[in-house]
């Protein structure tokens, strides 16, 4: 079920959280909405998610159109906000049974499936506990099993990693990875961009309320994508004076260390052996950006 969004808007009185956005996301993939706080992500989501109206521009969910057919689109879609309360007398399974009742599913089939879905997020062992003891971590994990009882085909998620330990990150990625393979359409926003790209298909950039760029973020286009580069010399006036001679763009960081914009990882291996052929001691040569944060860096220069 493909997201369509065309052109939206939304204002709050004079502050326009959403000023143009337009993007799409498609079955079998994971889309990432990456932008810096403010920038209108989750206003967005909410749009999507049936629960705020724009002002203007088209929303198409499975080409249903959430503001006239709300109902249709709810039953299609899980949303994990950003940050969420859970019924602090219910215990984890509870919480999980009660939003099945809420969609009407057989207690049967509704037992199974919260089995199944404590076991994915790793909430198994507390499945008996009362929810307001959870931890952060533990509710946000909680918050993706409840998006997930309806069996969703599209996943709205905001900031579904917030709060979570390294562990659950990459838990995190592999479930995201497991729903976009077995062909749902994955929503979700971050401003944490290392973690987006392992797991993202593709990235949708927003700032101050406008989409600026979509990049698809396929196996090509991390060895071809311009990125960041470290360099570390014992030489750095040397290795500042050759970079200039050479019309590399550099800049000095701390501790000695230079800077260098390379586009793609051909290029990056060459300038290696360029300088190591003309004698630059080379003590240190590695990657300082991903390449979807210096797209990132670069859409959102001037849009802070
Ligand atoms: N209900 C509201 N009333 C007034 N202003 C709002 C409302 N909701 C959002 N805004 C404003 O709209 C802008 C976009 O907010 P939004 O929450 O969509 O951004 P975001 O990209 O999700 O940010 P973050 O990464 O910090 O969660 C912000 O300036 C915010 O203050």
């Amino acid at each position: 079920m493909t997201i369509e969004v065309q052109g939206v808007r939304r204002a709050f009185g004079d502050v326009l959280a959403v000023d143009s956005i337009s993007l799409t996301a498609n079955p079998g993939e994971v889309t990432a909405l990456i932008g810096p706080n403010g920038s209108g992500k989750t206003t967005l989501l909410l749009m999507l998610a049936t629960l705020l109206v724009p002002d203007q521009g088209a929303i198409r969910i499975d080409g249903l159109d959430p503001v006239t057919q709300p109902m249709q689109v709810r039953s299609r879609i899980g949303w994990m906000p950003d940050g969420f309360g859970t019924w602090d007398a219910l215990t984890v399974r509870e919480v999980l049974l009660t939003v099945a009742a809420a969609y009407r599913i057989a207690p049967e089939l509704a037992r199974t499936r919260t089995d199944a879905l404590l076991a994915t997020v790793h909430l198994d062992d507390l499945a008996d506990r009362r929810a307001r003891v959870l931890s952060r971590g533990q509710k946000q994990r909680l918050g993706l099993a409840r998006a997930l009882v309806n069996d969703p085909s599209v996943l709205l998620l905001d900031e579904p990693a917030s709060g979570l330990d390294p562990r659950s990150r990459i838990e995190l990625r592999d479930v995201l990875r497991g729903l976009a393979a077995q062909g749902k359409t994955v929503l979700v926003s971050s401003h944490i961009l290392t973690e987006l790209q392992e797991v993202a298909d593709r990235a949708v950039i927003v700032a101050r309320g406008r989409s600026l760029q979509t990049q698809s973020l396929d196996a090509e286009y991390a060895v071809t994508a311009t990125a960041s580069w470290r360099i570390d010399s014992l030489d750095p006036d040397g290795l500042t004076a050759w970079l200039a001679d050479h019309h590399v763009p550099a800049r000095r960081v701390g501790g000695g260390l230079t800077e260098v914009e390379v586009a793609g990882e051909e290029n990056a291996a060459r300038l290696l052996a360029d300088l190591v052929r003309d004698g630059i001691r080379v003590t240190g040569y590695a990657r300082s950006q991903g390449a979807l944060e210096s797209a990132y860096l670069a859409a959102t220069e001037d849009r802070r």
